[in-house]
C-alpha cells in the first residue's frame, strides 16, 4: 500500500496541494483496511491458541481462513468480535482495530460493536418464532417500533438473499417449516437486517447440500459490494471460487497469506503445500 507521509510544511500549504492531500486521503482511506489485527495472542493455561496474529482485512472483500482443524480459525472469528469474552480462561491480548476503534480497550460498547458483525454459524440457529419474527428480531431490539420499517426490512433482507418467493406467502410461519438451506439464508436475512459492515462466517455451508451451498456462495459474491466477509472453509475449491485473500493458519499462527491464486496454486511453504495435498 502507498504509504504517505503528513509532515506540516506551512510554506507549501497551497490550494492545490491541499486538493491533491484531500484526493489522496480519500484515495487511502478507500484503501486502508476495515479491520487490522495487530499482536493477538489468545492463550489459555495450557497454551497458546493463537500466536502473533498480524492481519490487515480489506474493505469489501472475502478473506478465507484456511487450515486443518484446532489451528484457531474459530478463535481468530470470535475475537472479531470479542465473542472470546465469553470464555474465562481464554486470556486475549493485542489490538484488533474496527474502523479506527480498538476494541481491544477497556469501555468498549460492545453491544454496538458486535451490531457492526453479522455472524453465521455451521448451523443455522433460528429463534423458535416465525419466520417474519426471526428477521424482525434484531430490530426490535435495536428499539425500532414502526411497523411499516419493520415490514420493509423483513421484506428487502428477505430478497436480498434470494427467500422472499419462497416464504411471502407464509411468513407467520414457523421456521422449523424451512429446510436447513433456507434456515441459513434466513439467518443471514435477520443478520443483515440490522446493518453490519462485516459478516463472519464459519463454515457457512458444511451442513448445506450442494445446491444450498451454491446459493449461499452466489449470495457472498453479491454481498461483498456492501459487505466485508470473514469466511472460514475447510474447502478449498470453495476458497478458491470466493475468496480475494486467503489466509492460511497452522497451530495459531499465519503460515502464508495471498491472492489465492498464489497461495492455493503457487504456495511456498512446505506446510501448505503438504496441507493443499493431504487436506487435514
Ligand atoms: N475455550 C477454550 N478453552 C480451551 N481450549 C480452547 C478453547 N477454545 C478453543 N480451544 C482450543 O484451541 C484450538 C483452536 O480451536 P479453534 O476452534 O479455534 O480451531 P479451528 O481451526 O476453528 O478448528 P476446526 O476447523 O476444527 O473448527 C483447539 O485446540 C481448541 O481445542
Amino acid at each position: 500500500m502507498k504509504q504517505m507521509a503528513f509532515t506540516y510544511q506551512p510554506n507549501l500549504l497551497s490550494e492545490s496541494v491541499t486538493m491533491e492531500n484531500q484526493t489522496e486521503v480519500a484515495e487511502m482511506k478507500k484503501d486502508s483496511p476495515i479491520i487490522e489485527i495487530k499482536n493477538l495472542n489468545v492463550k489459555t493455561s495450557e497454551g497458546k491458541i493463537l500466536k502473533d496474529i498480524n492481519l490487515k482485512i480489506p474493505k469489501n472483500k472475502i478473506v478465507v481462513l484456511l487450515g486443518p482443524s484446532g489451528c484457531g480459525k474459530t478463535t481468530l472469528l470470535k475475537s472479531l468480535n470479542r465473542l472470546t469474552d465469553l470464555y474465562k480462561e481464554l486470556k486475549v491480548s493485542g489490538q484488533i482495530i474496527i474502523d479506527g476503534q480498538d476494541i481491544m480497550k477497556a469501555g468498549q460498547n460492545l453491544a454496538v460493536m458486535r451490531q457492526k458483525m453479522g455472524l453465521l454459524s455451521q448451523r443455522p440457529f433460528p429463534l423458535p418464532a416465525s419466520i417474519y419474527k426471526n428477521v424482525a428480531y434484531g430490530l426490535k431490539l435495536k428499539g425500532i417500533r414502526s411497523k411499516k420499517l419493520i415490514s420493509h426490512s423483513v421484506e428487502t433482507n428477505l430478497k436480498r438473499v434470494g427467500l422472499w418467493n419462497e416464504v411471502k406467502d407464509r411468513l407467520k410461519s414457523p421456521v422449523t417449516s424451512l429446510s436447513i438451506g433456507q434456515q441459513q439464508r434466513l439467518c443471514l436475512a435477520r443478520g443483515l437486517a440490522v446493518k453490519p459492515a462485516i459478516i463472519l462466517a464459519d463454515e457457512p455451508t458444511s451442513a448445506l447440500d450442494p445446491i444450498s451451498t451454491k446459493i449461499i456462495e452466489n449470495l457472498f459474491k453479491e454481498l461483498k459490494q456492501h459487505y466485508t466477509i470473514i469466511l472460514v472453509t475447510h474447502v478449498l475449491r470453495q476458497a478458491l471460487r470466493l475468496a480475494d485473500h486467503v489466509v492460511f493458519m497452522y497451530y495459531g499462527e499465519i503460515i502464508e497469506q495471498g491472492h489465492p491464486d498464489e497461495i492455493l496454486k503457487n504456495p511456498k511453504t512446505a506446510i501448505l503445500k503438504k496441507y493443499l495435498v493431504d487436506g487435514n
